[in-house]
């Protein structure tokens, strides 16, 4: 069930050629950071292009109640900020939806000022491990008070006196790394996180964009960030790049969609977003990037995707992991439809996202006539080649919008449509995804009756 209203229950079949051009939306990790650090700028930012999915309109929210404004005028989100250590205790309990990184983000922000704030969540959200992100902020003196297992709904109060801290963080995660460095902000000195893969740095570009003093230097223990705490943030203009994690479900299709032919202009190609793209060209997909260019200090391309029958099962190599972590799901259906086996080990962290989404393809791939075998970190998946896929299954969407949107890219291409139970969560990062994909000539509909 999801939380969002009544189930949707969707369908996708075997279509003809894929063709046109794919404007996905905007970031979605950048627009949760637009708001957050706007809401802690002294002054208005204004942003275009900002995702406007349920986690993003989840935490315009929050950040109201902590007493920023959030508004939207045209095509334009204007956020008046409070300034760091500004924010006001909120009279209401916040609401995060679906949304990960808009509660650790947030509960990071505010875990140094001497409030109060009641957090909340959908079923999936309840679920999640909040401990990664509520032990560190208990060093900079906040506290959490949660249900067992370090889970929502949680009450945090905020530091009387922060202090700042040292914190190496145990998994690699962009939003623990965030949330400690959004506490830091309001603690005095030198807040410093360690982390020894590299995850998606928006927070550091970001926080450097508004006026933050930050560091980043590659030592023997990892990625080292130093943070000056108490900086006057700068309000900024922003304009929010095109979001590869949403590019990565067109551009799958058209590699298993006979025929296809599929432009995804504008692309960003951080190295740490873009893990996908270097995976299936070497899996021998036929993606070109065109027109690459600088934005905003960012590499960006235009992806061109064309059916490719010839696609080979790789070993991905764990590095990598960090780099395409939400990417995995719609991986796993191209190499079902990629000749042997595709191995994905150093992927503990698929198990705590929306669902447990090495279990949820897993159930879902077997279903549909795949083979697929895994372990607590790792899971293979053993493709049949173009056009020996079975289908014809119905799977469960467990209230995640990547789960959703794979099976339904998956269904373009087997023998027999594809059904998911709710379509719904899609929303939540990808509110186009069915009008974008049916424009391309891709057979995805809602199922009545
Ligand atoms: O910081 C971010 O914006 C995100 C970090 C990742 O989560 P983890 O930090 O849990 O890896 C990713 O899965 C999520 O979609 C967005
Ligand atoms: C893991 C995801 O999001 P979040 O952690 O923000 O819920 C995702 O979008 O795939």
């Amino acid at each position: 069930m999801s939380s969002h209203g009544t189930p949707i229950p969707m369908i996708s079949e075997k279509s003809g050629p894929l063709s046109g051009e794919a404007h996905v939306p905007g970031d979605k990790s950048i627009s949760h950071r637009s708001l957050i650090l706007g809401a802690l700028a002294v002054g208005e930012t204004r942003v275009t292009g900002l995702l406007e999915g349920q986690d993003v309109l989840d935490t315009a929210k929050a950040m109201q109640a902590f007493g920023a404004e959030v508004e939207k005028r045209g095509d334009t989100w204007h956020v008046q900020g409070v300034g760091v250590g500004g924010f006001a205790e909120p009279d209401r309990v916040i609401d995060c939806g679906n949304s990960g990184t808009g509660v650790r983000l947030i509960m990071g922000a505010m875990a140094t000022s001497p409030i109060a704030a009641t957090f909340t969540g959908d079923a999936s959200l309840n679920s999640r491990p909040m401990a990664r992100v509520t032990d560190p902020l208990a060093l900079f003196g906040a506290r959490a008070f949660g249900r067992s297992g370090g889970r929502l709904p949680m009450t945090i109060l905020g530091a009387e006196q922060p202090v700042p801290v040292r914190y190496a963080t145990p998994v690699p995660s962009a939003q623990v790394k965030s949330a400690v460095l959004l506490a830091g902000l309001n603690a005095p000195g030198e807040t410093v996180v360690i982390e020894r893969e590299a995850t998606r740095d928006h927070s550091e570009r970001m926080l450097a964009g508004f006026g933050a003093t930050l560091s980043t230097e590659d030592s023997a223990e990892g990625r080292v960030i130093t943070l000056q705490g108490r900086p006057e943030l700068r309000p900024q203009e922003i304009v929010v790049p095109r979001d590869p994690s949403s590019a990565a479900f067109p551009v799958c299709a058209a590699l298993i969609t006979e025929g296809s032919d599929v432009l995804v202009p504008n692309i960003g190609l951080n190295p740490t977003r873009a893990g996908l793209f270097t995976t299936l060209r070497e899996m021998g997909a036929d993606l070109t990037y065109e027109n690459e260019r600088e934005e905003g200090g960012e590499p960006v391309a235009d992806l061109r995707a064309r059916f490719s029958p010839d696609l080979r099962g790789i070993e991905v190599p764990p590095e990598r992991a960090a780099s395409m972590i939400d990417e995995y799901p719609v991986l796993s259906v191209v190499a079902a439809f990629a000749r042997g086996q595709t191995h994905m080990p150093g992927v503990k962290e698929l198990r705590v996202k929306e669902s447990d989404r090495i279990d949820a393809m897993a159930q879902g791939l077997r279903a549909a006539g795949i083979g697929v075998e895994e372990g607590e970190d790792w899971w293979t998946v053993e493709g049949r080649g173009f056009g020996d896929v079975p289908g014809g299954v119905t799977v469960a969407a467990r209230l995640d919008h990547r789960i959703a949107m794979s099976f339904l890219v998956m269904g373009l291409a087997t023998e027999a449509p594809m059904m998911v139970d709710d379509g719904g969560p899609i929303a939540t990062s990808f509110p186009i995804f069915e009008p974008l994909m049916t424009g391309l000539g891709a057979k995805i509909a809602r199922q009545t009756g």
